[in-house]
């Protein structure tokens, strides 16, 4: 198996009585694409954050590049573009990433010609001279992506890139990434847009309510699969780990501790999965399918009442 240049384990980050991320796991290799895909206020840019070492887990681990996000060497090594900059419109592009540059590090020839190679990369030579002020969202969007490249990042990590472009900007702001990628910068990508996801990622994880609900292959999210309602005595992380095994996805439900849904792919997975909660010492209490495909789960779960049952959840927590 490839490299892994982002891990992450048992993740959570409770803002007083938010629950913003819940128990998220996941993997990215290098040479990945790889987007979190959720609707707005799911908790993509706090996990972002937490990548970049922005804000403090409340719990879980991190390693990106193979460090933790305290090492400030290997942070160097990522390129980041938030998901609203501010550009200083008073600069023009030049005098931009020569001040993004200097706090990278570079100086002096270095910084001049990684600026102009940044430049040509996102299609604005030449632009150098011209005040951001006057640049189009398209412009403003390829010169916060030559900032994010300055420092010729292993890791590039976009949150919700082509917010504001019209089609066409969009285009070529998925064809850029996609040349960046063939470069071999793995790329790491939040959205809300299905489409983004699919046109650059190599896998993509769903995320809803704070909790990744499935990860898989862009083609294959949202084919027809089994959704099971389960309802037993306890919920352990232990036999969380285990389901996860014969799972495709699994939701807990935070205002309702004896719940879940899971996501399987075959019918016979659900003896399995019976087996395995009597195995764990657990009593089952039901198992019975939905008739709803993932993505009828998922719109599901976008509609339900997100702030009252994190609420519940961080209560019981006492967080
Ligand atoms: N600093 C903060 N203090 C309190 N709550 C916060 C803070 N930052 C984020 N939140 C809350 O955490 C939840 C997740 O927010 P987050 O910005 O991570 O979502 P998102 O998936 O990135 O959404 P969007 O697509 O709208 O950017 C939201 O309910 C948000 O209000």
């Amino acid at each position: 198996m490839s490299e892994a240049v982002i891990e992450v384990e048992g993740l959570w980050k409770i803002y007083h009585q938010l629950v913003a991320v819940e128990d998220v796991h996941f993997t990215m290799y290098r040479g990945e694409a790889f987007g979190f895909l959720g609707p707005n206020g799911a908790g993509k840019s706090t996990i972002v954050k937490m990548l970049l070492g922005l804000v403090e887990p409340t719990a879980g681990r991190i390693r990106v590049l193979g460090e933790p996000v305290s090492h400030l060497p290997t942070r160097r090594r990522i390129g980041y573009l938030p998901e609203l900059p501010h550009f200083h419109r008073w600069l023009k592009a030049g005098e931009f990433l020569q001040f993004h540059g200097q706090l990278y590090g570079l100086r002096g020839q270095q910084l001049r010609s990684r600026s102009s190679e940044a430049l040509e990369l996102v299609g604005l030579s030449g632009r150098e001279k011209q005040k951001l002020g006057t640049f189009s969202k398209g412009m403003l969007q390829r010169i916060g992506l030559a900032q994010a490249l300055l420092n010729r990042p292993e890791l590039l990590i976009l949150d919700e890139l082509v917010s504001g472009l019209d089609p066409v900007g969009v285009r070529d702001m998925r064809e850029l990434l996609l040349q960046l990628k063939r470069e071999g910068i793995s790329i790491f990508l939040n959205s809300h847009q299905l489409a983004d996801v699919e046109a650059l990622c190599d896998r993509v994880a769903i995320i809803n309510q704070g909790q990744i609900i499935k990860i898989g292959v862009p083609a294959q999210l949202f084919v027809e699969t089994i959704a099971l309602d389960i309802r037993v005595d306890t919920i352990t992380d232990e036999l969380l780990e285990r389901l996860r095994a014969v799972t495709l996805a699994i939701q807990t439900h935070p205002a309702d501790p004896g719940a879940l849904t899971v996501e399987i792919e075959r019918e016979e997975i659900a003896a399995d999965i019976a087996e395995i909660i009597h195995q764990n010492g657990r009593r089952l209490y039901l198992l019975a399918p939905q008739k709803a495909s993932l993505e009828h789960l998922f719109l599901q779960t976008i509609d339900s009442a997100r702030q009252r049952a994190k609420t519940a959840l961080s209560e019981q927590l006492h967080v």
